[in-house]
């Protein structure tokens, strides 16, 4: 096998619950050494697939390859993976030692490797010094670096992580993130993470897999997933976006009410095409709005929300004649809303980038 192979190939993979289908129809191909996550509403059958993926839930049909063996049939004792779940599920009457070190001593490791193993694993996780505790008398953000430790200690070709930080509290959370993120870097192994927060995606992973439904909405990178959403969903489930209802008016161009705006993508639809626009908030510029700029319109101010680093401005645009009026939610920087004297009752020119509006067919997207 070749590193240019996936490393992981699900092809096809379906689990019903009895009459209900928790995944449908799902194809993936992860290559080694990538941080991939699962990303999804509840109920949408991420846990679903990476228990099946490991063998935990068997799936009703399709086919799983890792490292270039066929394991779709195998027990979840015959593959190759370690992994952490979100209420830890450390041993409480083990030692930290005994924990980490338990895949070890069923594979029967002498004791003095074992041994080492274990210290360089607690070493590895932060936790040098909590060999001879009990899992009790460690913090949440503790144990769960026990259990890291402890699906690492076998070295398993696979790291499978099912929402391990939801059980802690934000700062553990945040700091524990960066661990894991740093702790992917240094070993390699190919890892893929469940989660439903959007945050720990965008800054965790090297691929997000969009989750709906039972199926994949989308996969690519953080940035390509924020950027070029492949769907209403994805669109709103990652980030902010307005949206707004608009009709294509040629190449290029559609129509919102009375205005005309400019996109820089529009699929060759015949003009009239009911289509919804998106526009991220931080995407609508207020300042630096040069002569040429396209899609500059003037907008009254509504309320205004004080987010800390950035303000998000209610903003509405009047032309419309007896459409509704085209209601926007944009991010301003505190500078900008200094400068520009952004207040509520105000009036301020905004422009939209041709580049940075998203163009989504009614009914192509679920
Ligand atoms: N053992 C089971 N029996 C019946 N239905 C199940 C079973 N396990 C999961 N399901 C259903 O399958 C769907 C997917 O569940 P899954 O746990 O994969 O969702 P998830 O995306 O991980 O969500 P969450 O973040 O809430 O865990 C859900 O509707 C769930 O109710």
């Amino acid at each position: 096998m070749t590193d240019a192979e996936p490393y992981l190939r699900l092809e096809r993979i379906t689990k019903s619950f009895g009459p209900f289908q928790a995944l449908k129809d799902v194809s993936l191909e992860i290559f080694r050494g990538e941080f991939v996550c699962f990303l999804g509403p509840s109920g949408c059958g991420k846990t679903t697939l990476l228990r099946a993926i490991a063998g935990l839930d068997v799936q009703t049909s399709g086919r799983i390859e890792q490292g270039g063996r066929d394991v779709s049939d195998l027990p979840a004792s015959a593959r190759d993976f370690g992994i952490v779940f979100q209420s830890y599920a450390l041993f409480p009457n083990l030692t930290v030692a005994r924990n980490v070190g338990y895949g070890l001593e069923s594979r029967k490791i002498p004791r003095d490797e074992r041994t080492r193993r274990v210290a360089d694993l607690l070493e590895l996780v932060g936790l040098p010094d909590a060999g001879p505790k009990f899992p009790g008398q460690l913090s949440g953000g503790q144990q769960q670096r026990v259990a890291l430790a402890r699906a690492l200690a076998i070295g398993p070709g696979l790291l499978l992580l099912d929402e391990p930080l939801s059980a802690l509290d934000a700062r553990v959370r945040q700091r524990l993130r960066t661990e894991i993120v740093r702790l992917h870097r240094r070993l390699g192994v190919t890892t893929i993470m469940v989660t439903h927060d959007q945050e720990e995606a965008l800054t965790m992973a090297d691929r997000i897999v969009v989750m709906n439904q039972g199926g994949i909405e989308q996969v690519g990178t953080p940035l390509t997933i924020y950027r070029h959403p492949a769907s209403r969903f994805v669109a709103d489930f990652i980030g902010h976006m307005n949206f707004i209802p608009a009709l294509t008016a040629g190449p290029g161009r559609v129509r919102v009410g009375a205005l005309e705006l400019e996109t820089g993508e529009l699929d060759d639809l015949p003009p009239g095409t009911p289509v919804t626009l998106g526009v991220r908030p931080e995407d609508i510029q207020v300042r630096d709005i040069g002569g040429h700029a396209a899609n500059v319109f003037s907008a009254h101010v509504g309320e205004l929300e004080f987010l800390g680093g950035i303000w998000r401005a209610a903003l509405t645009e009047r032309s419309m004649g007896a459409g509704p009026a085209l209601e926007l939610r944009a991010d301003l920087s505190s500078n900008a809303v200094r400068d520009l004297d952004v207040a509520r009752g105000a009036e301020l020119m905004v422009a939209v980038p041709p580049e940075r509006i998203r163009v989504f067919v009614q009914g192509a997207s679920p």
